[in-house]
């Protein structure tokens, strides 16, 4: 078996005009897992997978595939496959000889041009003109001459594009199944709902910087912790006496508050102090999707409190 070959990214700084789209941007993305690559439009996702593939020249820091630039290798596909465009084919040539041109250009064996057709459920239209494919059969296509070098690392740009819900968890089957091959698995979205399920790492990235980088296990138990969801016949005074105690309480249904900011045992005390009965009380299941939103009002409410901030230091 080759080597694991990880994607280490490492101060990436790029700047178009006035406009910086990668601010010094830091991760390393580790074999036998799928790594969410995440962030709204323009973050910065393209721009750096473009930099790992030595098609953009950062103006500072560096990008290695397996510990060494993208360009230096000596048979990159079977290091590393990616798909950033699926839209860059030659129109009037058919699927099977789209990836029969690759295999011939990349030296590479042409028995795998069916393999991977197969893989990417794509047999029934090989001898079908590219051109005439939707965007989900493209996208089908892209990560075919993606797995064509059969590499140690995929890596994807927006792969979910185009594709139906059936051809949504068939690609999460499939990252899946690539990464328990023991691969490394790189992979953008700007949905991270479209991730749920199938990412083990999530890398989250705004205005070209990283904003969270941790397994989906740590970022779903770190929003779940403190938050707790409450079950009273009387939600007003049970949202009354928690607030006074200090906690964020939110309605989350009739009889059902949300409540944060206070662990379970001082809820119970508190409640109980104030005489208020409850029914239920329980930690919440938060979806991928939940997460990345308090991330993102995080962000949203640090950027708004910053100048406030300024202003009284000013003024003090
Ligand atoms: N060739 C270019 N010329 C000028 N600006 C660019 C170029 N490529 C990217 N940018 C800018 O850099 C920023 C990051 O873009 P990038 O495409 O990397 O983001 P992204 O996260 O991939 O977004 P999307 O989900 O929309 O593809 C954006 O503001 C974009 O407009």
């Amino acid at each position: 078996m080759r080597d694991d070959v990880g994607i280490e990214v490492d101060g990436l700084s790029r700047r178009y005009g006035t406009n910086q789209a990668l601010d010094a941007m830091n991760f390393t993305v580790q074999p036998g897992r799928v790594t969410g690559f995440i962030g709204p439009n323009g973050a910065g996702k393209s721009t750096t997978m473009r930099v790992v593939l030595g098609l953009v020249a950062p103006d500072a820091g560096r990008a290695l595939v397996g510990g060494r630039p993208y360009r230096s290798l000596a048979e990159p596909l079977r290091v590393l496959g990616s798909l950033l465009d699926a839209g860059a084919l030659q129109p009037s040539r058919t699927a099977h000889d789209h990836l029969l041109w690759i295999a011939h250009t990349q030296g590479l064996q042409a028995k795998r041009v069916d393999e991977v057709l197969a893989a990417v459920g794509l047999t029934s239209a090989a001898r079908r003109r590219a051109g005439d494919f939707s965007l989900g059969m493209r996208q089908r296509l892209g990560i075919a001459a993606a797995l064509l070098g059969d590499p140690r690392a995929l890596m994807l740009d927006e792969p979910f594009n185009g594709l139906d819900p059936e051809g949504i968890q068939w690609i999460r089957g499939l990252l899946r199944s690539l990464a328990d091959q023991g691969r490394t698995v790189l992979v953008s979205s700007h949905l991270m709902s479209e991730l749920e399920g199938a990412a083990d790492h999530v890398i989250v990235i705004g205005r070209g910087r990283v904003l969270v980088d941790a397994s989906v296990h740590e970022l779903l138990a770190g929003v779940a912790a403190g938050r707790v969801t409450l079950r009273t016949a009387a939600p007003q005074a049970a949202a009354d006496a928690l607030g006074r105690a200090g906690a964020t309480v939110q309605p989350a249904g009739p009889d059902t508050l949300t409540v944060s900011g206070m662990a379970g045992p001082e809820i119970v005390a508190t409640l109980n102090a104030a005489s208020v009965a409850f029914t239920e009380l329980g930690t919440q299941r938060v979806t991928l999707e939940q997460a990345y939103l308090g991330l993102t009002q995080d962000t949203v409410q640090y950027r708004g409190t910053a100048p406030t901030d300024t202003a009284a230091e000013a003024e003090s």
